[in-house]
């Protein structure tokens, strides 16, 4: 098997087909709903509040509301209230079967629910799943975290609509070094790996650090893309900001850091300090010219079509051309 990362691979060109980048659509479609581009800001406390996922809602992008000291009930109300889609995170512990149940009482369905925990190929998320199907069968519903084919079968035959891959490879994370597992260094062909057996879509997950990396996501077989320190450092960002030598920065803490947690059992997670660089709009306009550009690269007019292009490996032993997967 190939072992490389993001920084290894460049995409190859072919003829284009377009006289305007503009001509290029970054659309995709997950679930019920299709949305302007294949990238959703991570689902953590530093990364999007309320006010995000409603202007993200609003705007026609995706977003993933985080679980951590917040009542995913008494949002999805207010989103709805406000006529928007409704996206939440869940967990596999009892508060979050009492969740459920209240979602239920209400006769609220989400539209999207992401089952996100640590290790993600576990028989507590089989068993949230098959509830959530039962409970809440109108939901488009997200597992993981994931990082091998065996996890991406199980999960699909456990009724996940998607499923999410990436143990380790964020920015914040430290599960490699405090456990020797996962997919970090390593993302882009773990990425690969899963979606050779994936009959479903992937959303890779953490290792993002260019946005040239959202196309050679979709390259290796993501439907869609999940950012955190990229996202982290906006002026309206959730993180706290801080002041170090006259500049400022945004705090970006991982989910499973003693910061989130409040206490420092089973972390592995830190918090750094990311440069504040303006607005999350402006951010995303230039991940959307950046997209349309890499369509055109890849001598189409769609995002799939960057799927056709071959690559290389550079800076690896193994380096060399590669034909398609
Ligand atoms: N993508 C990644 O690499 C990682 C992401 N995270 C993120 O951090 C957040 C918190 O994650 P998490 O602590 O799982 O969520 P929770 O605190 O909600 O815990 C979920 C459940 O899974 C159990 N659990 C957690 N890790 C393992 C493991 N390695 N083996 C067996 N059981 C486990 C926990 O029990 P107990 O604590 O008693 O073991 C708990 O019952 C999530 O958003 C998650 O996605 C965390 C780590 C890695
Ligand atoms: N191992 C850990 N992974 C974490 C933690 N908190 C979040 N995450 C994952 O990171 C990505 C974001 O990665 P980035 O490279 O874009 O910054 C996020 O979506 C989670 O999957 C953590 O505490 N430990």
């Amino acid at each position: 098997m190939e072992i490389f990362d993001y920084d290894h691979i460049v995409l190859l060109p072919r003829k284009c087909r377009v006289d305007s980048r503009s001509e290029c659509d970054t659309s995709v479609a997950l679930g019920p709903r299709r949305f302007r581009l294949p990238v959703v800001p991570a689902n953590m406390k530093t990364v999007i509040d309320e006010s995000i996922a409603t202007w993200l809602a609003q705007n026609d992008y995706f977003y993933v509301m985080h679980r951590f000291d917040f009542d995913s009930v008494a949002f999805a109300q207010r989103m709805r209230e406000r006529g928007l889609y409704v996206s939440i995170s869940l967990g596999v512990k009892p508060a979050d079967y009492a969740t459920v149940a209240r979602l239920r009482a209400i006769g609220l369905t989400p539209e999207y629910i992401t089952i996100d925990i640590a290790h993600g190929h576990a028989d507590s998320v089989q068993r949230m799943l098959a509830h959530l199907k039962e409970q809440l069968p109108g939901s488009f519903v997200i597992a993981g975290n994931i990082g091998t084919p065996e996890a991406v079968i199980d999960l699909e035959q456990w009724g996940a609509d998607a499923t999410k891959v990436g143990i380790g490879p964020g920015k914040v994370c430290i599960t490699r070094l405090k456990t020797g597992f996962g997919t970090g260094g390593w993302q882009l062909s773990a990425l690969k790996w899963c979606a050779r057996v994936a009959s479903k879509p992937i959303i890779a997950d953490g290792g993002i650090r260019e946005h040239g990396d959202i196309a050679k996501s979709i390259r290796f077989g993501a439907t869609m893309v999940m950012i955190g320190s990229l996202f982290a450092g906006h002026e309206e960002s959730p993180g706290q900001t801080v002041e170090v030598d006259g500049r400022l920065y945004k705090e970006y803490y991982g989910s499973a850091s003693d910061f989130n947690k409040g206490e420092y059992r089973h972390v592995e997670g830190k918090r750094i300090l990311e440069p504040i660089k303006g607005r999350l709009a402006d951010t995303l306009r230039e991940m959307q010219e950046d997209l349309q550009s890499s369509i055109s690269y890849a001598g189409g007019r769609t995002l799939f079509d960057i799927r056709r292009v071959n690559y290389v490996i550079v800076g690896r032993d193994n380096a060399g051309e590669h034909l398609l997967m």
